[in-house]
């Protein structure tokens, strides 16, 4: 896969063109027109972006950034203003009502708050979808036993949702999701009304979905721990445009864009220490130490780099914080250091640093 690169909506450009894209936005845009009492909103503008087949990735944004618009574009339960939405070789913003719902059936799609029918129990609601296909009782028996216990609710299959916890509905709208045989999900802040843990064994479950039924699943979310733990790839939304996109690992460790740091300032390591955040300012401090993050990506990340520039430079390093950590699989580490606020140390410490490839940021100044 391609790095990430931030992009300006105007310029945008397909994330990975010729990967095998089983949805792909092209320059979409949605602008919902003005009413009586109401401006018309621009919800999303310039929307470039590929999922490629098999792959998991994430759409993370605010409130109002146009997540659910964006999602909704995929199903047609939106039409773009502008730009096409191609869905496995499809474009679904050209098709009639009825072609679209046989679309839709290659579409499944999870709720945050589950959407069950509560007059319904768990078979008879992850049958529902069947039964409005038309499929017989025989076949709709052989796909839902097996989803039920693909979800690990075989032995609930006569409850009710009202018996059911919240991580156990989620799971029933899963298997519903599944029993059309989708070729793509859809997952509307799936884990936004779970606590962490549950959080955790939903978000298992996607993942397992997608390595064994080899399923895409395009998933919006207001939560990089969401990301961080199922995505490949992920976009940044913020006020209806991508401000950038790519492989997780990169925006986590290399963030270009604001509205992405501001994402991760709660992250592992880049938050810094209550003691030096009480403490820091922008201006140098006579005497003081110059306030700096390093970021240490793949082998680097269990280095001794820091002792090699102590005892090859002379200079005193000052470690106030930091993590080491792995995101995908790959290792990487966050240290914020003191270095002395003397311009030649600094700039040798920091040029000594960029040679082993290790990212630096000056965050401030303390005394
Ligand atoms: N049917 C509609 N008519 C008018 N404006 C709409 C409509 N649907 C969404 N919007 C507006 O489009 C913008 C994007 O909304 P959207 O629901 O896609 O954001 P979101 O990122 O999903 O937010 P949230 O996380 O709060 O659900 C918002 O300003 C919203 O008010």
């Amino acid at each position: 896969m391609n790095a990430h690169s931030p992009i300006t909506a105007d310029a945008a450009i397909p994330a990975s063109a010729e990967e095998d894209a089983i949805i792909r936005f092209e320059g979409v845009a949605k602008s919902f027109p003005a009413r009586k009492n109401s401006a018309a909103v621009h919800a999303l503008a310039g929307i470039d972006l590929a999922v490629p087949r098999s792959s998991i990735v994430g759409v993370i944004g605010r409130s109002g950034a146009g997540k659910s618009t964006l999602i909704r574009l995929v199903n047609g339960l939106e039409k773009p203003t502008a730009g096409r939405v191609i869905v496995d070789g499809t474009d679904v913003t050209r098709l009639d009502e009825r072609t679209l719902r046989s679309v839709r059936r290659s579409i499944g799609m999870v709720f945050q708050h589950f959407n069950l029918l509560s007059s319904r129990t768990v078979f008879d609601n992850v049958a529902l979808p069947l039964e409005i296909a038309g499929t017989d009782r025989r076949t709709i028996e052989q796909r839902v036993n097996p989803l039920l216990e693909l979800v690990g609710l075989a032995d609930k299959r006569g409850r009710y949702p009202a018996e059911l916890s919240g991580g156990q509905k989620q799971r029933v709208g899963i298997a519903r999701a599944l029993a059309t045989q989708p070729k793509v999900l859809l997952s509307d802040e799936a884990t936004s009304a779970l606590d962490p843990e549950t959080t955790r064994s939903i978000l298992d479950l996607l993942a397992t979905i997608n390595r064994e039924l080899g399923l895409t699943i395009l998933l919006i979310t207001h939560e990089m721990a969401v990301i961080r733990a199922i995505a490949q790839r992920v976009a940044v939304l913020d006020a209806g445009r991508i401000v950038e996109q790519g492989d997780v690992f990169d925006l986590f460790t290399r963030p270009q864009h604001e509205t992405t740091r501001s994402f991760l300032a709660a992250e592992s390591g880049r938050e810094l220490p209550a003691f030096v955040a009480s403490q820091i300012r922008p201006e140098p401090v006579p005497g003081g130490q110059v306030v700096v993050r390093i970021v240490f990506r793949g082998p680097f990340a269990t280095h001794p780099v820091l002792s090699q520039l102590a005892r090859e430079l002379g200079i005193d390093v000052n470690i106030l914080g930091g993590a080491v950590d792995s995101i995908a699989g790959r290792p990487f580490g966050t240290l914020i250091v003191g270095l002395p606020n003397n311009g030649s140390s600094l700039d040798k410490a920091l040029a000594f640093l960029k040679a082993r490839d290790l990212d630096t940021e000056v965050l401030g100044h303390v005394a």
